[in-house]
């Protein structure tokens, strides 16, 4: 059977709770098996020993009494009985327990598990510039869950397989103060330290390196590397000090360095900004133009006595946020039905079309037919109420769970022309995306093009059109989905196609359009 992947799913990590508790359960079983056995052996000893007396001073004249050897062959035949029995009831008895403890154990997190917390970790850190996440408890506690150096140290590794250099730096710097700290941990500052002075310098710290690297050389003077190393900074440090005025400059001062300030200065997109909620472009004026209304969807019937609260969250392209359009209930259904259908989500290559997982859409997602469940069929009539587009041509709902640090970068939701599905159905003509959580920190849905960022509020749905009038797509709705810093986040999609839509599509919207 496949592993389960625990990292890109909140859900699914709540289970290794259950399977701790499991785990030291079947440990203990078979601790307890263990003890029956060696119980079972003792007694076994035990009757040998009473049996075999004293051993005859003459072997020869012993055996030469013919009751004696009858006696002694039963016995021992007797003996073989008992340890046969032990051992054939012992082996088969902690097999069985000991096969429970390897079952258990192959369900904990893997390696891959491991570097992807991590690697959600450096990404949180990389978009929200915090390291830290600071609750605050009902009694008003203040609660920073912090990091021992040992996990500092292995989210530093992590950075540095994955050439972020300077989150590496950033966390090796974190375990070697912890260390200096005397809090205690297996690795050692000279651990630490023969990955700090090389990377300080690889980030253009010199100080810092030729100061970590000296640091080293007090530590294990006959390290070969050490002298190399340091050798090599001293020459460099000289040569800078004497060297022409404009060399200097480069190299940063001798002054602590803030490496947050370091990270990512360039290259960072507006994705990344939107998600901090910086850099949305709504002016208070614009906002105003907004309108907010109580749908009926011009009057159906299965809306008029329970209208839809309709708010425009943008308005070109225009972007329709559905208040409480899913109650409480239908989200508890939602999210059981697709609970254990959840599954890696996958991302398609752009030429080849073909699909595969990446750090680039970190959740887990499944499919929901109508016919599944009489909630997904009223969503779906629902929402072909509310909006006026005829579902035939839609997809399934798409249930996802984001996992740690779980995102979903800028993509497009439209379909490849090249699909044989898009020739029969048409493109993703719009996108109705149900939020089925609150989100306490992140997980905005941004728009980097136009500048947008959506809350997910539970309950709430947004649609916008991926396409053009005209059928071409709309470059302005290249969205992402924000990292979840903290919480749990839970969405569902609905592709409209755009067969079908023909005449729909014009006068649904038309008020607000
Ligand atoms: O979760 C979100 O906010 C957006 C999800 C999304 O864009 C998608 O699944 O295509
Ligand atoms: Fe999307």
């Amino acid at each position: 059977a496949e592993e389960t992947e625990f990292y890109s799913s909140t859900d699914h990590m709540m289970e290794l709770l259950v399977i701790e508790r499991s785990l030291i359960q079947s440990l203990r079983d078979f601790i307890t098996a263990q003890k029956q056995c060696i119980d079972g052996f003792n007694s076994v000893v035990e009757a040998c020993e009473n049996a075999s007396g004293d051993f005859p001073e003459c072997l020869e004249k012993y055996i030469s009494n013919p009751f004696t050897a009858f006696k002694l062959v039963r016995r021992l035949r007797m003996e073989r009985n008992m340890v046969e029995q032990v051992t054939e009831t012992c082996s088969s008895y902690i097999a069985d327990f000991l096969a429970n403890v390897s079952l258990v154990s192959q369900r904990l997190p893997s390696e891959k598990d491991m570097d992807g917390v991590a690697l959600g970790l450096i990404r949180l850190q990389d978009i929200y510039r915090q390291l830290q996440i600071i609750t605050v408890d009902v009694s008003g506690q203040v609660n920073v869950t912090p990091l021992d150096p040992d996990d500092s140290f292995h989210v530093a590794m992590v950075a540095l397989q994955n050439h972020k250099f300077q989150y590496a730096l950033l966390w090796l710097q974190e375990t070697f103060r912890q260390l200096e700290d005397g809090i205690p941990a297996l690795v050692t500052r000279r651990e630490v330290l023969t990955y700090l002075g090389p990377l300080a310098f690889q980030m253009g710290n010199l100080p810092l390196a030729l100061e970590l690297t000296q640091q080293l050389q007090e530590m294990d003077p006959s390290c070969m590397q050490t002298k190399v190393h340091l050798a090599y900074y001293r020459t460099l440090r000289e040569s800078i000090r004497c060297g022409s005025q404009t060399q200097t400059p480069s190299l940063p001062s001798d002054a602590p360095v803030d490496i947050l300030t370091l990270i990512k200065p360039a290259s960072e997109t507006s994705y990344e900004s939107l998600c901090r909620g910086e850099g949305i472009k709504m002016t208070p004026r614009r906002q105003r133009t907004l309108r907010c209304r109580y749908s009926t969807g011009r009057g159906n019937p299965r809306l008029i006595y329970a209208p839809i609260k309709e708010e425009q969250e943008w308005d070109h392209p225009l972007i329709i946020r559905y208040h409480d359009l899913v109650s409480e209930r239908e989200i508890e259904t939602i999210k059981h039905l697709s609970r254990s259908k959840l599954d890696r989500a996958k991302v398609s290559d752009h030429v080849t079309g073909e699909r595969f997982s990446a750090e680039t859409r970190v959740a887990k997602s499944a499919w929901l037919a109508d016919e599944d469940n009489p909630v997904i069929s009223r969503v779906t009539q629902r929402m072909a109420d509310l909006t006026g587009l005829d579902m035939e041509a839609a997809e399934m709902l798409q249930v996802a769970n984001y996992g740690i640090g779980g995102q979903y970068e800028p993509h497009f939701d439209n379909k490849l022309t090249n699909d044989t599905d898009y020739m029969t159905r048409g493109g993703r003509i719009a996108t109705i995306l149900i939020y089925m959580s609150d989100v306490e920190v992140g997980g905005s849905t941004v728009f980097p093009d136009i500048g947008a960022a959506l809350r997910p509020y539970k309950g709430s749905a947004v649609l916008w059109y991926n396409l053009l009038q005209n059928g071409e797509e709309d470059a302005r709705t290249l969205h992402a989905a924000c990292p979840v810093f903290v919480g749990n986040k839970w969405v569902a999609n609905k592709w409209v196609r755009a067969h079908g839509q023909e005449f729909r599509r014009r006068c649904s919207l038309s008020q607000m359009d």
